[in-house]
């Protein structure tokens, strides 16, 4: 043994042994750093399923436990804990309490319509943003290029999966998939089938140890691409009894997924939606060859419209740009600047609220010395 290296205390030891039952979870060695202090503080690690009201499933090294949210309640709904984090459960009292959550390493934030706030984060920690696109029907790369932006933007490596490839024949296949690689710069392009198998292994591979999100319109393939990743009968949909006992009903689906090979899958019923939005970053990456050309454009303030030197012109006069391509770019840019704007618009309207609260209790305080009373 070399001659500085330090011996594992018997903490550091039993910690490693914990975690290490939580790797089917996800669990890796860099969180052993992030998690130490609180190990030390006697809390225990574990793996968020799902969230329910003030309460929470999550995944421990001993198995499930229900723990109240309480102590980590926050006004800022992105600091919400969420089905994914990573969280230092106190199990000395009853009920459990989650004490704090580990940094977020990803987030699908979904934008929210409450006053406060912009999003909501409806995934935590996801390595692979899996997009399901359907071949039953024709093949919308303006909607695959929708969900790459969202799935960029939340820091997640995206994925395309072309599922049902049974429907397609096989020259038809190559040229879909050629089609969609080159809309989609960065991101592997997988051909599936829940019918003949084609592909499955090759996901599952890529999928296994990590974790993973399947976003995608209704019809996709979602679920029978998660029962095939299980290697079981379709998801039961289950009802469970709040733990206050009144009688009201949750009914939830499974959310955080064990795979066999190890890793999770994260389905939650609010990220299948493309509800979520706002993704500027996101639609850079989708459209990372267009960002370049403009880059070489003469002027640095081009607006790609008639000005000489412009290189996303030179490039979509000689093809090597699709007309398609530039199209849906723009569109992608105004839809998320419009989103913007209401954000914007939002908070300076929250903004000039305060300034009014502030003044008023300012003249009132004023009037208050003047008159000699108390301001309320
Ligand atoms: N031929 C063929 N059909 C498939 C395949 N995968 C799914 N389907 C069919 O496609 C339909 C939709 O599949 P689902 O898995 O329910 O789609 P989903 O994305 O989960 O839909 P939502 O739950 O509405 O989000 C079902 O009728 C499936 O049987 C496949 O690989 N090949
Ligand atoms: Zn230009």
């Amino acid at each position: 043994m070399p001659r500085h290296s330090i011996q594992p205390t018997r903490s550091c030891r039993r910690l490693t042994l914990l975690n290490s039952s939580l790797s089917g979870y996800g669990w890796h060695s860099t969180l052993d750093t992030a998690f130490a202090p609180y190990a030390a503080e006697g809390l225990v690690p574990a793996r968020i399923v799902r969230v329910y009201g003030d309460l929470c499933d999550a995944a421990t090294a001993s198995g499930p436990v229900r723990a109240g949210i309480a102590p980590i309640t926050s006004s800022d709904p992105l600091k919400w804990v969420c089905t994914g984090d990573w969280a230092a459960l106190d199990l000395g009292g009853d009920p459990f309490l989650v004490r704090a959550l580990l940094p977020r390493s990803t987030a699908i934030v979904r934008n929210t319509s409450t006053r406060r706030s912009e999003g909501q984060v409806l995934a935590a920690n996801v390595d692979h943003a899996v997009v399901a696109v359907s071949l039953a029907a024709e093949l919308d790369l303006g909607r695959v290029e929708r969900f790459l932006a969202l799935a960029w933007e939340s820091g997640a490596q995206p994925l395309v999966v072309l599922t049902k490839s049974d429907l397609v024949p096989d020259p038809a296949l190559g040229h879909l998939l050629a089609d969609t690689e080159a809309a989609a710069p960065g991101v592997q392009v997988l051909a599936v089938s829940a019918v003949t198998g084609e592909g499955l292994d090759v996901l599952a591979a890529i999928l296994s140890g990590t974790t993973s999100v399947l976003l995608g319109q209704s019809g996709a393939g979602k679920s029978t691409l998660v029962n095939a990743l299980l290697g079981e009968e379709p998801q039961q949909v289950r009802a469970i009894r709040d733990a206050d006992g009144k009688g009201r009903h949750t009914t939830t689906t499974r959310d955080l997924l064990p795979l066999p090979g190890g890793g999770v899958l994260i389905d939650t019923p609010g990220l299948r939606g493309v509800g979520m939005w706002d993704a500027e970053s996101g639609v850079a990456q989708v459209f990372a060859e267009i960002e370049e050309l403009a880059r070489e454009c003469r002027f640095h303030d081009c607006a790609h419209t008639a000005e000489p030197g412009c290189a996303v012109l030179g490039a979509l006069e000689d093809g090597t740009l699709p007309q398609r391509r530039w199209e849906s770019y723009l569109k992608l840019l105004r839809e998320n600047a419009r989103i913007a704007a209401r954000t914007d618009a939002r908070l300076h309207a929250e903004r000039r609220r305060e300034w009014k609260r502030r003044a008023a209790s300012g003249r009132a305080s004023a009037e208050a010395k003047r008159g000699g009373r108390t301001p309320r």
